[in-house]
């Protein structure tokens, strides 16, 4: 079985979740399993090695399940890791962005100091539904003065087409059906 396959059978689907309307997929039954989890990261590593001719400089997490795969990959490329964290929780200067995603609107932050200009960034997020999240962090990476290689995740909704807002090329595992 291919990973694709592998990781796409482990997903949870909760249809009507957080609200009537919206099919939630779910990550964690991957992360749950340690071989699964493995497959996932050596996948997206393997993945940022043969497609991107620059190696990154930093590798940015978007709140909240973002921060559970940035971290890892930043240690395995020996890069830094920056997070994008929700409005209001993170400490010192910081830069702001509002953003519509595909339940809501909300706001994103990253510390002022955090890429440095000229950076080459990578930004990993579980998944990309209208891409909202990720065109908001794309902004806030440009304002920082930092250049965006290419958006990853785990998951895609490209009949949303999400990725269409975006500055650089993008990259999901796993396509979800419309
Ligand atoms: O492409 P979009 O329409 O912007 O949607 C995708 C975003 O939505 C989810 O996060 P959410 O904002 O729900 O936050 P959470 O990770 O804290 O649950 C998901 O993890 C992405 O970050
Ligand atoms: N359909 C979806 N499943 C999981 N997370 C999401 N974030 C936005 N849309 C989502």
């Amino acid at each position: 079985m291919s990973d694709v396959t592998y990781l796409k059978n482990l997903l949870g689907v909760h249809p009507n979740f957080p609200k009537k309307g919206v099919t939630f997929l779910d990550i964690f039954p991957i992360l749950r399993n340690p071989i699964a989890f493995e497959t996932l990261i050596t996948h997206l590593i393997h993945h940022i090695l043969t497609n991107n001719e620059i190696k990154p400089d930093v590798i940015v997490g978007l709140d909240a399940r973002g921060f559970l795969l940035g971290p890892i990959i930043s240690m395995r490329l020996g890069c830094s890791f920056v997070p994008i964290r929700k409005g209001g929780k993170l400490p010192g200067l910081v830069e702001v962005v509002k953003y519509e995603k595909e339940y809501g609107i909300d706001e994103f932050e990253i510390q002022s100091d955090a890429i440095k200009p000229g950076q080459n960034v990578i930004v990993i997020d579980d998944l990309i539904a209208t891409g909202g999240s990720a065109h908001a962090a794309g902004e806030l990476i440009k304002k920082s003065g930092g250049k965006t290689l290419e958006y990853v995740f785990i998951v895609g909704l490209p009949f949303l087409k999400g990725h269409e807002k975006l500055d650089a090329k993008s990259y999901w595992i796993v396509e979800a059906e419309d």
